[in-house]
């Protein structure tokens, strides 16, 4: 057998694995790094992080990244000599990561690589009636896997779109197998720079378990903190929009787009959700000098009401859940505030309550995927619906 197939067998046959899941979202603050040690698989996964780490971008990445970000045109030979610079940072990074773990690669079973999400089309988004959904990632993983020496699974979003998905989101798998609770009625909300849910059912019946997007969670706010305060990448603690009024005729008008009409699940990225989305609305409602801290305060207000929304769409007004949050968005109290003022019968907690750090949750989910692809069989989840399809996601790459 060929050396490289010898070699996956063997990790896919171990009784425990470790698996380094990376997971660079929309915010562009950094690369998560979470080494994570499976034992099991479907059901019976269980998942220890071992080490985590936020790797922050410098903003000569972020520039780069932000070159291509989201934008209908590009360069092109920029997005292709993106494509291999990011796969050779991405591993560097890792290289860096287990430096300091003090834990050599060749005790790493595999990386899952989710690379970087440059553009997310679903047809609901582009309105291209004879064109697929689709989505990007870059950050090559044959880069990731030859410079680190560590078998690589990576692009996971591509067999989502293939079986009938969106690309995204992809954590209602994981979250089923890791998070579902008997008798517990159960969401999971991310709040990264777009936002999402998964719903899991107490009953655990895998075919009512979905995710969803819900709309912005920081990507707007980050957009304009930056913009009116040069030099700050984010509302720290959510103190800027604390300062200010939401306006009311203006939060109603970033509320009146059809993506919150379409049916759910469904997903949505900085495409959509761009400046030229808020200035659009501020046009329309005459609030285009709206002091910053009252823009602050209506985007801020915007996030919440949008994932307000779609939990009433999904479950009606007042289905007590409790809420388990995570991404960056949970650590700025104004916007969650506004959440539970939304969401008065739920009640708020976060990950962390159910043993996985908040903040790494995402680069562990990509994990648990590998270890599913490895391993595990595909999860028959969703009732079938084309928005959660039973495969097994990932590419695999081999060091040699
Ligand atoms: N202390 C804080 N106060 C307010 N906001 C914060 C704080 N810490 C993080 N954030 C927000 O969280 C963002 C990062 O969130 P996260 O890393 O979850 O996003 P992401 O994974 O890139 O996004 P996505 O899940 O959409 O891919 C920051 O850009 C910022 O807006
Ligand atoms: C295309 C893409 O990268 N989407 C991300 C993004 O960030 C949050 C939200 O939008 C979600 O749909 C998805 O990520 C998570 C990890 C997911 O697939 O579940």
């Amino acid at each position: 057998m060929n050396a490289n197939l010898t070699r996956l067998v063997a990790a896919a046959q171990k009784p425990v694995r470790r698996i380094i899941g990376l997971m660079s979202g929309t915010s562009l603050d950094g690369l998560d790094v979470a080494l994570c040690r499976f034992a099991g698989h479907g059901a019976a996964t269980q998942v220890r992080v071992e080490h985590f780490a936020t790797v922050p971008y410098t903003e000569a990445i972020r520039h780069e990244i932000r070159r291509v970000f989201a934008q209908p045109q590009v360069e092109l030979q920029h997005l292709t000599l993106l494509h291999a610079w990011l796969g050779t940072l991405h591993a560097d990074l890792v290289l860096r990561c287990l430096d300091q773990w003090q834990v050599q690669p060749a005790e790493v079973d595999a990386i899952a690589s989710h690379g970087q999400t440059v553009f997310h089309a679903p047809q609901h988004q582009h309105g291209l009636a004879e064109w697929p959904n689709a989505t990007l990632q870059l950050g090559d993983a044959d880069h990731l896997a030859v410079r680190t020496g560590i078998l690589t699974l990576s692009d996971f979003r591509q067999k989502h779109v293939a079986a009938g998905g969106q690309g995204a989101p992809l954590a209602v798998y994981g979250d089923y197998l890791i998070f579902s609770q008997a008798g517990e009625d159960r969401l999971l909300l991310n709040l990264g720079g777009i936002a999402n849910f998964t719903y899991l059912a107490g009953s655990l019946d895998a075919a009512a378990v979905f995710s969803t997007d819900t709309g912005p969670g920081n990507t707007l706010l980050d957009a304009f903190v930056r913009e009116l305060y040069p030099g700050t990448q984010y509302d720290e603690n959510g103190a800027l929009a604390a300062q200010g009024w939401v306006h009311e005729g203006l939060l109603q008008a970033l509320l009146s787009h059809s993506f919150f009409r379409e049916p759910l699940p469904k997903t949505t990225g900085p495409e959509l959700f761009s400046k030229h989305y808020v200035r659009a609305a501020q046009r329309q409602t005459d609030t285009l000098s709206l002091p910053p801290t009252d823009l602050l305060a209506t985007l801020t207000a915007f996030s919440a009401a949008a994932v307000g929304r779609a939990v009433q769409q999904a479950f009606g007004p007042a289905r007590p859940f409790t809420i388990y949050a995570s991404g960056g968005g949970m650590h700025n109290p104004t916007l969650m505030e506004t959440l539970q003022r939304e969401l008065p019968h739920c009640r708020f907690a976060t990950t962390a309550d159910l043993g996985v750090a908040p903040d790494a949750k995402e680069a562990v989910l990509f994990a648990i995927l590998a270890n599913e692809t490895l391993v595990g069989n595909a999860l028959p989840i969703g009732n079938g619906i084309q928005a959660v399809p039973a495969v097994s996601l990932g590419k695999i790459s081999f060091p040699q």
